[in-house]
């Protein structure tokens, strides 16, 4: 993304953010509600052009290309589309639709190695025995992760996860940063990028952050040298105390 800007009426949602991923990287988004993650992601995701300002995705450029075509190379999970699911859906064809880039079985056609594809991206999640549970019926940290299993079924290039963690308990919390983690340490795994509002959910593995406070970058780069009690407590407009243990980071209001 090359200074890039959105504006809606008044609003300026980013501003002039100059920011690129590599396909090697693991970036995580930290900033606090309002801050313009979720417009950053839904430009990541080919789903909303900036306002001015130049987006290359995969090799190619926002506004030159065809979405529908690019799209499919991208996984995408958000509260967003976590909502437009039927709950009559199964977590197997939550996973399949995506081939097509649909919520929703109509009348697509799958075949069996799509079907090898999804049960085994929903056993990589732990989540294989819930197959055919209706979505509805799933909890909030099993619908997550049949999402993220949705999100990885194309074998995307790039992967964008939207607050994965949100709204869930200590252990659905700590399990989903655990697979995260695995992920992220997989060098066949695609580009990924988490938003996150909380510290405590960076997975270990993740190698970048990218701080947003209304819609300007605080810092970016590397989380060993952009990570720090300083550069939170800018992000998020109070003195915060970041913590680390071992490969998990903590923060507190000093
Ligand atoms: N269509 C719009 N018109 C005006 N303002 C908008 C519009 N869409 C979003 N905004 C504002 O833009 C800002 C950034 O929104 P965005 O959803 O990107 O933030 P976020 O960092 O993802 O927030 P959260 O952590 O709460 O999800 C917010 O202040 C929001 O109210």
């Amino acid at each position: 993304m090359d200074d890039v800007v959105v504006r809606r009426g008044q609003n300026q949602l980013l501003s002039k953010l100059t920011w690129s991923v590599e396909l090697d990287e693991r970036w995580v988004v930290l900033g606090a509600n309002g801050a313009g993650k979720t417009t950053l992601l839904r430009i990541a995701a080919a789903e909303l052009h900036p306002t001015s300002g130049s987006v290359h995705l995969l090799g190619e450029q926002l506004g030159k290309t065809n979405v529908f075509e690019l799209r499919p190379r991208i996984g995408f999970t958000s509260a967003a589309l976590a909502n437009r699911v039927p709950p009559d859906e199964t977590a197997r064809d939550v996973v399949l639709s995506a081939g097509y880039a649909v919520m929703g079985r109509w009348r697509e056609h799958y075949d069996e190695i799509d079907h090898d594809r999804a049960e085994e991206l929903l056993g990589g999640l732990g989540i294989a025995a819930l197959a055919d549970r209706k979505f509805g019926t799933l909890s909030e940290g099993e619908r997550k992760r049949a999402l993220i299993a949705r999100s990885l079924m194309t074998d995307p290039e790039m992967l964008l996860l939207d607050e994965p963690a949100a709204g869930l308990d200590l252990g659905g919390r700590e399990d989903l940063v655990a697979r995260l983690s695995v992920l992220a340490m997989d060098p066949d795994a695609p580009a990924t990028v988490l938003v996150t509002h909380h510290v405590e959910e960076i997975p270990p593995g993740f190698t970048h952050v990218l701080l947003l406070r209304d819609g300007e970058e605080v810092a970016s780069g590397l989380i060993e040298d952009v990570l720090s009690s300083e550069s939170l407590s800018e992000t998020f407009d109070q003195q915060l105390v970041l913590e680390r243990s071992g490969d998990r980071f903590f923060a507190r209001r000093r």
